[in-house]
């Protein structure tokens, strides 16, 4: 496997310098940055010699001579009666920036991996097969250049199908993976490869807790470390129900509690399988115990959220019982869809949703594109208050099938509103 050769950075250089005064080093640099050689740990405007009243400016090396230099700085130079010398310089690896580095180690047409996850202290690369014979070069570079990661790691092999989590191989630095991070004001803390954590959704996070108040109960059936439930609690003070099924991320989801100094009367933190979770709250046997009205679900598994809103179809558009709590909760539902062309993302969407629970989600739903994954998967995050059998005033779904004109609805529609309708005849 090649390695990284520093010794080839090692050169000297011959460059143009100005002498200039104390008192004119300011214009220079105002009117003439481009003008100067610019490097990585490397002082372009330098003391020169025992002369304090002066400095040396040492010029881009695109000045091979005096008469390469742009006519306004050579007009600079004349009227202030400034004199030019030549200057040899010693350059090394450490003056040469990670593009620049790269650049010269990689062969010429290979692309040069830019965008990498930080995670903490990691960097955590995503390498195409081209790039794997470099890997090592391209880890030693990172970690070289950024002097707050000290571990680069590169994913190897596929995700985890359930907990979502994918082995990395060590690139360079430590072989460390506990890693802090602080986001939305938490603090959160865990092994990278013990459990799901992507930086990328920070923004996301934010714009759907920041839709939160501090009434609201919140229902987290994906909740991982907990980048939405701590923050929604810390922050919006919501009170928040949160489960993941790896044991890991409850672990961390835990510490995380503690370093926040959230309460455990507020951060209410469950490890079951998100269907189990959601009966628990709301389908209480015991005669003592009263279901949990929430008011906000999160459903952050966009791979398979989607199939798991068949709970709340369960539980709210059952014909042999009422809803447990009178008013149904909004729906905050991630999921990848295919972005091809023509297609329409919002109402292929929404026709996912409302496939699997049986009937129309209200018209004023929202649906946003989250991020492009790739290419052809887009993840969008659709909000919806749950339709619900309760009685037909309050229920959203006031449509049934006899009022639509049978050329407002296709076949299929038509199906599902039938089945909307059936829900609210059954309705007792
Ligand atoms: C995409 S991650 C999202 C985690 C977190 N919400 C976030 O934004 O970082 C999905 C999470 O769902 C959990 N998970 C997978 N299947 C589950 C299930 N059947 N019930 C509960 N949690 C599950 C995984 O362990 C993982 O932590």
């Amino acid at each position: 496997m090649l390695t990284l050769n520093k010794e080839i950075f090692k050169h000297s250089q011959q460059l143009l310098g100005i002498l200039v005064s104390n008192k004119l080093i300011s214009t220079f640099s105002n009117q003439f940055k481009g003008c100067l050689f610019i490097r990585e740990k490397f002082k372009a405007i330098q003391l020169y010699d025992s002369d304090t009243s002066k400095k040396l400016i040492l010029l881009n090396d695109k000045f091979k001579n005096e008469q390469e230099i742009p006519d306004n700085l050579k007009e600079f130079i004349k009227n202030n009666k400034i004199e030019i010398i030549e200057k040899q310089v010693e350059l090394n690896y450490d003056n040469y920036s990670y593009e620049q580095v790269l650049k010269k180690v990689l062969p010429e047409n290979m692309t040069i991996p830019f965008s990498y996850e930080k995670i903490g202290h990691i960097a955590h690369l995503n390498l195409r097969d081209e790039q794997l014979p470099y890997k090592f070069i391209i880890g030693q570079v990172i970690l070289d250049k950024n002097f707050q990661i000290r571990t680069v790691i590169n994913k190897v092999g596929k995700i985890d199908t359930v907990f979502r989590t994918f082995k990395n191989e060590l690139l360079a630095g430590e072989n460390n993976l506990l890693t802090e991070i602080k986001e939305n004001e938490c603090i959160f803390k865990f092994n990278f490869e013990e459990v799901y954590w992507n930086s990328r959704l920070q923004i996301e996070h934010w714009n759907l807790i920041d839709s939160f108040t501090k009434d609201d109960i919140v229902c987290d059936m994906f909740a991982g470390v907990g980048p939405f439930a701590l923050p929604a609690v810390k922050l919006k003070k919501c009170k928040v129900y949160a489960n993941d099924l790896n044991p890991n991320s409850i672990k961390y989801m835990r510490e995380n509690a503690k370093l926040n100094k959230i309460s455990s009367d507020k951060l209410i933190i469950s490890n079951l399988d998100a269907r189990e979770f959601v009966r628990s709250l709301l389908l209480v046997s015991d005669k003592d115990s009263q279901p949990v009205p929430i008011t906000q679900v999160i459903m952050n598994l966009p791979s398979t959220s989607i199939e798991f809103l068949d709970v709340f179809r369960e539980i709210f558009l059952n014909a042999d019982r009422a809803p447990p709590i009178s008013k149904p909760p909004t729906i905050h539902c991630y999921t990848f869809t295919k972005g091809r062309e023509n297609s329409d993302l919002v109402s292929d969407t929404r026709k996912n949703v409302e496939d699997i629970i049986g009937c129309r989600i209200p018209d004023d739903f929202k649906c946003t594109e989250v991020r492009d994954v790739s290419a052809h998967k887009i993840m969008m995050r659709i909000s919806f208050v749950m339709p619900t059998n309760i009685k037909s005033s309050d229920n959203p779904l006031k449509r049934t099938v006899d009022q639509v004109s049978e050329s407002e609805v296709s076949t299929d529609e038509s199906k599902r509103l039938k089945l909307d309708n059936n829900n609210n005849n059954d309705s007792k």
